[in-house]
């Protein structure tokens, strides 16, 4: 019986001290869905997406992975199922970059063979030149290339569910357009589920199916790009106004026809 449902949220709360990080939030992400999390610093974005693999504990409520509540389960086991992507890619400075890819393999006992061949599997789905990039040590990549290398070790263990803080974040533009649209192509070539965070609009539009808006701990509005534009809420219409205004001035400055 295929699960629909990759995670859930019921009535989920987490404190620190007098802080409510994440109030009551309710939230279904389904199998297959590209979800982007948006909201502005200290909204309870990383909480919420932490609390799905349990780096950080629920006080109240009750999340659901794969159909399984999550607090039933082992959280090793539970982050092997679970590919986690970080902001800065997160990767081990002293391990080359074969190293850091195989390591969650070396760990579940598989055969050195088996390892080599799945790091150079993970450096072409992430579309790194394995001659050029496999012994070098993270300091020695772009952080394009740093990020790639972060999503190929997310995907080591064959996870179908990748969470993702702000994996593009400190990109420029075009890597990070380059990189968006490069993962975008991976989670529906693989069938992922993809919950990632992101400060930018923009990005949330181009690449996700469906947006969660958090504010103070709480969700806001959830929702498609065009259903988030109806919205009523005055703070939900300042996120998306950024884009439109990025639009109406692109209409503007460009030819409408021609090469670009
Ligand atoms: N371990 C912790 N101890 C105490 N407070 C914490 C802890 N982790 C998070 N918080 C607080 O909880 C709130 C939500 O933090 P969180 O990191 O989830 O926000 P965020 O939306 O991801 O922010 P940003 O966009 O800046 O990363 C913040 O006020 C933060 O200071």
């Amino acid at each position: 019986m295929p699960s629909e449902l990759a995670i859930t949220y019921r009535h989920v709360t987490k404190s620190f001290g007098p802080l409510k990080a994440v109030d009551d939030v309710s939230l279904d992400i389904a199998e297959g869905e590209f979800v982007a999390v948006v909201g502005g610093s200290g909204s309870g974005k990383t909480t919420l997406l932490r609390l799905a693999n349990r780096l950080i504990e629920a006080d109240g409520g009750t999340i659901t992975v794969e159909g399984e509540e999550v607090r039933n389960v082992d959280p090793v086991a539970l982050r092997r199922r679970i590919g986690y992507v970080f902001q800065s890619g997160g990767l081990f400075p002293h391990l080359s970059v074969a190293d850091n890819i195989g390591i969650t393999p070396k760990l579940l006992g598989t055969s050195t063979a088996d390892i080599t061949a799945r790091v150079d599997e993970l450096l072409e789905l992430v579309q790194l030149d394995r001659s050029a990039h496999r012994d070098r040590l993270p300091e020695a990549l772009s952080g394009g290339q740093r990020q790639r290398v972060g999503v190929a070790r997310a995907l080591a263990a064959r996870p179908r569910i990748l969470l993702m803080d702000e994996p593009f974040g400190a990109l420029d533009p075009l890597t990070r357009d380059a990189l968006g649209e490069d993962y975008r192509d991976l989670h529906r070539k693989l069938g992922l589920t993809t919950v990632m965070i992101t400060h930018d609009m923009t990005e949330a539009i181009l690449l996700a199916d469906r947006i969660a808006v958090m504010r103070g701990g709480q969700l806001l509005a959830q929702g498609t790009p065009a259903e988030l534009s109806q919205s009523s809420d005055a703070y939900v219409l300042e996120l998306l106004r950024t884009p439109r205004r990025q639009v109406e001035r692109l209409n503007t400055l460009l030819p409408t026809s021609g090469a670009a």
